[in-house]
């Protein structure tokens, strides 16, 4: 297959920077443990696992003696069964007992609530519970229902502020499912913990205490998550004992276009997207069943319609063998995609990250990621789909014009040996934890012996907060919330809070959808391209003080990605690290100031169309971030191990840096780059020095800047590599520029970047690596 997508490209022009061969790892079973009901293993059985593999024994063993456990082997793995058994075992067995499963999405739900109900099991009383359900179901679920599906944003909203309706379901309550737990990640993470703590709360308050299990793609430290998600210790299930094929694993650097030019006359490379289209039509003339992951939803119908119109050109039966696949189609035509795969009536299908989560599609000869998907994690997903017991398949990663995909195809063991990242997420962020609070003590009055669960004394602070703002009134037994509105419909969870901006079709007055007030300005300014499921719309009007962004049905040929100025202070510094004389190192709060000034048209092909300026006002955010400053000697050179920066380079040295710093972040913190941003300064008024910033997104941080901080030697070391690794003579989308920076990407120097970061490394190394900082706190 390899050889086949290699043909006809000229030597010494070959995009392929690596190519690896992982090795077949064959099946490790168990038996069936004699505590299982047997209709629960007949049943199993019948659907075609005879016994279960090792994991899935482990695992299943903990969660019926009581343990909370968070199952996180690969993809495919068979980690449904790991809940599946105990929870199905205790509800044929005990007539009463009930148990809870959430998943991050509707459609994730529906998928396991479809495989629990073809599995035919009488007095299961399988249900799902989501905004999609009828109202005169709802009456039946809470009152019959046993096993109930339903996602985050329910359980908030509809569930936990009325419990008392729910006292038959809570009381019997044995088992939560978390399900893709690695989803819950940054400030929806933080959101989800402290949902979680509200959900145990209630529980016990109906006497219930539920086992917790927790299924997770891989991740680091999976016990670490578990417990961060549900605020009790988890096992971690790890030694994946279900088999898998080989794989041959290519790493892929599209070329540099020869007659077009980017911004500031910056090279381009051909798009991963066209790549991917190209590599899907070899694919497909060699009869391999494909999937190809594209990060947007535009690209996946641009990539399966070229694709298509190539292999029209080759024969005639061929086109209608790919297809597009995201969310946004209907239920019944996803399926028919995912069946027609399958089976082999389709051979490729281009997809958004909709096929990454729970639809059980494996055993395919090839997969194609176009773009690293964010996460190691996410990135192994999407190959698991790819291998077949006994036979070979193909996985290629194909490189988006980044600094952190250029990184990656140059450096392969940061994507074959690297172990995949820690999730992120921060419970005891005030901006979090204060509304849940609130929701809390609407739903049982908050007492002293709470706090423990919510975090202790962040848990204490918040609750003084919100009584000294009259949110809640202490009381004799507690404290309570006395308005008569409930605080639960102001907490967005998938939002940083605050009043959405509805998205609305300005001639039909059908509303969209709704972005989050602090990206609105980034997301849905005048003239921005809007996509919804797919189509395209263009904002004619955004208006801030009465939430609404007015657009127009149209697909323009460019896309538009809005430029951001950006201004720092610091408020506090929580943590400061000296590494040498000239370079010290700090986390803190800092305030941002920051204002979209304009957006960029960009081409398909990479071709920047303009700059149109915006008249916007500013957004202040408080949040944490991570900097260093480095002193004048060591930029000019006159310190030993100096970068010998002439005082006109430094701006342009320190900004490229910057850049590509955050572009690496995500290799740390398991963020995207549009979560954090940054700052860079020749001079900064609160720390004196040349100082570069990199901060968190959302209000109160989501943890990113924390990361960074614990990290920032390797993170510097992995920017500078990324930087020095790139061919382009000068600077370019690939390691310095940004796509989102309010100076359009000038000055820049990435020469000077390189040197920068080598003073900084040196001096950090100096000092002993990061273990060995002097810090101060
Ligand atoms: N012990 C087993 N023996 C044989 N097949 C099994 C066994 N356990 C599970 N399977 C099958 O493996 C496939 C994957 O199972 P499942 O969807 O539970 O995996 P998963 O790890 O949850 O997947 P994902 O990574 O997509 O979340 C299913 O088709 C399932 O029927």
């Amino acid at each position: 297959m390899l050889e086949r997508v290699l043909a006809g490209i000229p030597v010494g022009e070959s995009p392929l920077r690596h190519v690896a061969h992982l090795p077949e790892r064959p099946a490790r079973h168990a038996d069936w443990p004699a505590w299982a009901a047997p209709e629960a293993v007949e049943a199993l059985r019948a659907r075609g696992a005879e016994r279960p593999w090792a994991h899935q024994a482990e695992g299943a063993d903990a969660v019926r003696s009581g343990e909370n456990v968070v199952v996180a082997t690969g993809t495919a793995s068979g980690k449904s069964m790991v809940y599946q058994l105990p929870v199905l075992s205790r509800l044929l067995q005990d007539g009463r007992a009930t148990a809870l499963y959430l998943s991050p999405t509707k459609a994730l739900g529906a998928d396991q609530l479809r495989a629990i109900d073809e599995l035919e099991l009488d007095g299961v009383r399988a249900a799902s519970y989501d905004g999609d359900t009828p109202q005169v179901e709802r009456d039946w679920v809470r009152n019959h229902g046993r096993w109930v599906f339903t996602n985050p944003d329910m359980l908030h909203i509809g569930i936990l502020p009325n419990h008392s309706r729910w006292a038959r379901f809570f009381r019997s309550l044995h088992y939560v499912v978390i399900d893709e737990c690695h989803t819950y990640r940054g400030v929806f993470g933080s959101h989800v913990a402290l949902l979680l703590r509200r959900l145990r709360r209630v529980a016990r308050h109906y006497g219930a205490d539920p086992v917790f299990v927790l299924a997770s793609a891989t991740v680091a430290d999976p016990g670490d998550l578990g417990e961060r998600l549900v605020g009790t210790p988890c096992r971690a299930i790890i030694d994946d004992g279900s088999p898998r094929g080989a794989r041959t694993v290519a790493l892929w650097e599209p070329p540099l276009l020869e007659d077009v030019v980017g911004e500031n006359g910056a090279p381009v490379r051909r798009s991963a997207g066209a790549e991917t289209a190209r590599i899907m039509t070899e694919l497909v003339i060699e009869d391999a069943r494909t999937l190809a992951f594209v990060r947007s939803r535009r690209g996946v119908e641009l990539a399966a319609l070229s694709a298509q119109r190539s292999l029209s050109e080759v024969d005639s039966s061929l086109p209608g063998k790919v297809k597009a696949y995201r969310g946004g189609y209907l239920p019944e035509d996803r399926r028919a995609l995912e069946r027609a795969l399958l089976v082999g009536d389709l051979r490729a299908v281009a997809t958004t990250n909709a096929l990454e989560l729970g639809v059980d599609i494996a055993g395919l000869d090839a997969v194609v990621v176009a773009g690293y998907p964010g996460t190691l994690a996410s990135f192994w997903q999407q190959a698991g789909r790819a291998g077949r017991d006994g036979e070979g398949a193909l996985v290629v990663f194909v490189a988006r014009d980044d600094p952190l995909d250029t990184y990656l195809v140059h450096h392969p063991p940061a994507v074959l040996e690297r172990p995949v990242e820690a999730t992120v997420l921060d419970p005891a962020n005030p901006y979090v934890l204060e509304p849940h609070l609130a929701c809390a003590a609407a739903e049982l009055p908050l007492k002293e012996e709470s706090f423990d669960a919510f975090g202790g004394t962040a848990a204490e602070t918040a609750v003084k907060a919100l009584t000294s703002e009259g949110v809640l009134r202490k009381r004799p037994h507690g404290w309570y919330w006395t308005a008569r509105e409930r605080p639960h419909r102001s907490v967005e969870l998938r939002g940083s809070g605050g009043a959405q901006i509805a998205v609305v079709e300005g001639d039909s007055g059908r509303m969209l959808g709704t972005v989050d007030p602090d990206s609105a300005c980034a997301t849905v300014h005048p003239g921005a391209v809007y996509l919804h499921q797919g189509q395209s719309f263009v904002v004619d009007e955004l208006d801030l003080d009465t939430g609404l962004a007015l657009v127009h049905a149209e697909s323009p040929d460019w896309t538009t990605s809005a430029r951001e100025a950006i201004d720092i202070s610091v408020l506090r510094t929580v943590e400061r690290r000296e590494a040498g004389p000239h370079v010290s190192v700090c986390l803190g709060d800092v305030e941002v100031m920051s204002q979209v000034v304009g957006y960029l048209r960009t081409l398909p092909s990479g071709r920047v169309l303009d700059q149109v300026p915006l008249d916007l006002p500013a957004h202040k955010l408080v949040t944490r971030a991570v900097w260093y400053t480095i002193g004048e000697e060591l930029l000019s050179g006159s310190a030993p191990g100096g970068a010998g920066l002439e005082p006109a380079r430094i701006p342009g040295a320190l900004h490229a840096a910057e850049h590509a710093a955050i572009g690496l972040l995500p290799l740390f913190a398991t963020c995207d780059r549009w979560d954090i941003g940054g700052v860079s300064t020749a001079m900064h008024a609160d720390t004196g020095e040349a100082t570069v910033f990199v901060h968190d997104g959302h209000p109160g941080g989501a943890g990113f800047a924390d990361r960074g901080f614990a990290a920032l030697f390797p993170w510097l070391a992995a920017t500078r590599e990324a930087i020095a690794s790139c061919e382009c003579p000068a600077g370019c989308p690939s390691c310095v520029q940004s796509p989102k920076c309010g100076n359009g990407n000038e000055p820049l120097d990435k020469a000077g970047a390189v040197a920068v970061l080598d003073a900084v490394s040196t001096a950090g190394r100096q000092a002993g690596g990061s273990a060995g900082l002097h810090d101060r706190r």
